[in-house]
């Protein structure tokens, strides 16, 4: 078993991957916010492992992620105390050797360059990642695997949170998307607001990225609430919630060990590669057409990067 652990803003994820199965197996969630006490920790994760049948000594290797800086060593040293081993720490110098770049290594969060690593480790080109987390965010990655830039903007129970914090009548409404996108009383006029609001905002982020890059790029949605604007579905060439456990696991498996060139982890292809007929497109007005080249516009693939990791 690989231990991929992804401390965001709102949740503290654990994600077991059973290395003969190919696939994630179990997940454990805790919040990340307030603060979190390590004996609770210990015996909860005890309790869940015991009641999943996951023996500690199935363990292979833990990697860790965090965009929070507090909860780094506490998470350290509940890996040392509990599992008996150290997790490996993601941080800009993890990046050299992988196909994703970034010019600013150390100033972009971690679990972004993960989901950019995972995402271009499926689709072999250029994509963009929307991570519906505690904020929202868009990472722009180029037919190389460059990182060209990321957008921020508050996540959704982040703007409803923001708006019941901010005003003296408004009330916090629940994620729900209304049947109809004009407001008829205060909840309702929050809530298709926000979330009418929001599904309007990501398309046009897309297409106007899209627009200014010139060409098409595969979508792939992650993060906390990535399925509950319904009407985007078809916005997403993908929605997978363990993109970033899983950039955690390739980018942890990709370090060089001593006295060992560093390899990137080849997994088996389950996605057809770009320019693959079969593969699919999203919608919207730079969608690419069956059978239409992507090759054409997505030039110079790494020929060390794996084609696709296996995951569901
Ligand atoms: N399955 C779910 N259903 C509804 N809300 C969820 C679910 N998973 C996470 N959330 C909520 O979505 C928000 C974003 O979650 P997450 O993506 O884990 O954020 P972060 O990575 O910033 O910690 C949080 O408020 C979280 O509580
Ligand atoms: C943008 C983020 C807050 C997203 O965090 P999350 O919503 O997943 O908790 C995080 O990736 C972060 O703190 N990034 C550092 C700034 C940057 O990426 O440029
Ligand atoms: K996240």
């Amino acid at each position: 078993m690989f231990l991929s652990i992804d401390a965001g803003n709102s949740n503290v994820v654990f994600a077991f991957y059973d290395e003969q199965q190919q696939r994630w197996t179990h997940e454990y969630r805790i919040s990340s916010q307030g603060g979190f006490s390590l004996a609770k920790l210990e015996k909860e994760m005890h309790l869940y492992m015991l009641e999943h049948r996951i023996g500690r000594d199935t363990l292979t290797a833990i990697g860790f992620s965090s965009v929070v800086p507090e909860r780094i060593e506490p998470l350290e040293d509940f890996c040392r105390r509990f599992f008996g081993r150290s997790p490996y720490l993601i941080q800009g110098s993890s990046y050299a050797g992988l196909p994703v770049k970034t010019t600013k290594p150390d100033e972009i969060g971690t679990d972004l360059m993960c989901n950019a690593v995972a995402a271009y480790a499926r689709f072999l080109g250029p994509c963009i990642i929307v991570d519906f987390g505690t904020a929202l965010t868009f990472t722009v990655v180029g037919p190389e695997g460059q990182i060209m830039g990321v957008n921020i903007l508050p996540g959704l129970k982040t703007a409803i949170r923001a708006l019941f914090t901010d005003t003296a009548k408004l009330p916090e409404v629940a994620l729900e998307l209304p049947t109809s996108a004009i407001g008829k009383d205060t909840v309702h006029s929050i809530q298709a607001g926000v979330l009418y609001g929001y599904t309007s905002l990501v398309k046009g982020m897309l297409q106007t990225i899209q627009e200014e890059l010139g060409y098409r790029c595969s979508i792939v949605a992650t993060g906390g609430l990535s399925s509950i604007l319904h009407p985007l579905a078809g916005s997403f060439d993908l929605t997978d919630r363990y993109l970033t456990l899983e950039g955690i696991r390739l980018i942890t498996l990709a370090q060089p060990k001593k006295n060992k060139a560093p390899t990137f982890p080849r997994t088996q292809s389950a996605v057809p590669a770009p320019g693959n007929p079969n593969r699919r497109f999203g919608s919207g007005p730079f969608a690419a057409k069956r059978g239409q080249s992507f090759r054409a516009q997505t030039p110079g693939k790494s020929p060390t990067w794996p084609s696709r990791s296996h995951i569901n």
